[in-house]
């Protein structure tokens, strides 16, 4: 493995790109670390600058990453507008909760054709929109692109071997993203399935908690496997309803991620799970935890959304019962394990009972 002030990629004859990271976060911190090292100019921007201050002067942001310095060419700003007009390409790293009042905020900074990725796993409450959604209705002058795969922030900081999918409709922003972030420990694959890329993304921490869960009963190997594969049914049935396409979940944004956030505490969703499962009540392992897990909102917005359209998601049900209808949870597996026995793979052997 690379040792940490190694230089990675860039040589003298590559260009040294100007980038923009917005979201001095977990996963913005993970990001603008590869571009630096990749050689790139990295205008990293973040709402505090306390921690804007502590980053430029030792590279270091102690709240969400305390043990990573971030080296390179990192310029961290609290001026948005300035960060995004000096960019090339702008990775956005922003809570699905502050997403849109961000973007919109400053949309008329984002100049004509630059292209914008979100690397947000989330959804939007108010009309249900995904993140590329929202760059589309705001900065509809941007190429858009989403980032989504088995990511886990920490791991990527500390230069473990990382892949992940960039979804674009644009070959010109794909291929612009690979270049970019691909380096000897982050590999980049492409999809043009933004919906099924970015639904994955955020359906999948709903996964995680109750992956977690599960953990902190104990439960045996088949029925983690049980609950992930199952997850993935669910997933995969819900997202094609909304016009994705199945095979995307094949992939490294779909079973790729869930294996990742269903099987490790490093992910936030699967320790909050993890904490409800050991009787913490839901907003204390949320305060507990001091950063986001965005499957606690998407959960919610999931179980209207499958009840509107009358899409069978048992798992997000239970899950629903249980973390905010104070549901036993013996009483929630107990009801699952004893429902209509029901096709495997349903694009195989359609579901032919109703539950
Ligand atoms: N961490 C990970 O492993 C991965 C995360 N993601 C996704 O990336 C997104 C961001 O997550 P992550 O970085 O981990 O989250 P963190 O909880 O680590 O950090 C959240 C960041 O968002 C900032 N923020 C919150 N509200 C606002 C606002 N209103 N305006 C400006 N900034 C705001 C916070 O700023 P402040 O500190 O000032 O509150 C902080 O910098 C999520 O959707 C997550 O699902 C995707 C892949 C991997
Ligand atoms: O999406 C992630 C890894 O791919 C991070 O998951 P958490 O938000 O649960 O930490």
């Amino acid at each position: 493995m690379p040792e940490q002030n190694e230089p990675l990629k860039h040589g003298a004859e590559e260009p040294v790109h100007d980038v923009a990271v917005l979201g001095g976060g977990s996963f913005g911190s993970a990001l603008a670390k590869v571009l630096g090292e990749n050689g790139h100019r990295v205008h990293f921007w973040m709402r505090d600058e306390v921690q804007a201050e502590e980053i430029r002067t030792t590279g270091i942001n102690s709240r969400y990453m305390p043990d990573v310095v971030i080296e390179g060419d990192i310029l961290p700003t609290t001026d948005l507008g300035s960060a995004v007009n000096k960019a090339e390409i702008v990775f956005v790293a922003i809570p699905s909760k502050a997403f849109r009042a961000v973007i919109k905020e400053n949309s008329g900074n984002f100049p004509q054709g630059q292209i914008v990725v979100s690397l947000t796993k989330g959804i939007e409450a108010n009309g249900f929109k995904l993140m590329s959604e929202i760059l589309q209705e705001e900065i509809p002058q941007c190429r858009i692109g989403v980032l989504s795969g088995p990511n886990l922030a920490n791991e990527i900081a500390n230069r473990e071997l990382t892949a992940t999918v960039i979804a674009a409709k644009d070959p010109q922003v794909r291929n612009k993203v690979q270049d970019l972030l691909g380096c000897e420990y982050f590999r980049v694959y492409a999809n043009v399935d933004i919906y099924g890329v970015e639904l994955a993304g955020a359906l999948k921490n709903i996964y995680a908690i109750v992956s977690g869960l599960a953990s902190a009963l104990n439960m045996g190997e088949n029925a983690k496997a049980m609950l992930i594969t199952r997850g993935l049914a669910e997933m995969s049935r819900f997202a094609v309803s909304l016009g994705a396409n199945p095979m995307t979940f094949m992939g490294l944004a779909g079973v790729g991620d869930l294996i990742a956030t269903c099987t490790s505490s490093k992910s936030r969703n699967f320790r909050v799970g993890h904490a409800v499962g050991q009787g913490k009540k839901l907003d204390d392992a949320v305060a507990e935890l001091g950063q986001v897990a965005e499957g606690i909102y998407t959960l919610e917005l999931v179980k209207e959304r499958a009840e509107e359209l009358g899409i069978y998601m048992p798992l997000v049900r239970g899950l629903f019962e249980i973390l905010y209808g104070d549901a036993p949870i013996s009483a929630v597996i107990n009801k699952l394990m004893m429902s209509v026995q029901n096709s495997d793979v349903e694009f195989i052997l359609p579901r032919t009972v109703a539950e």
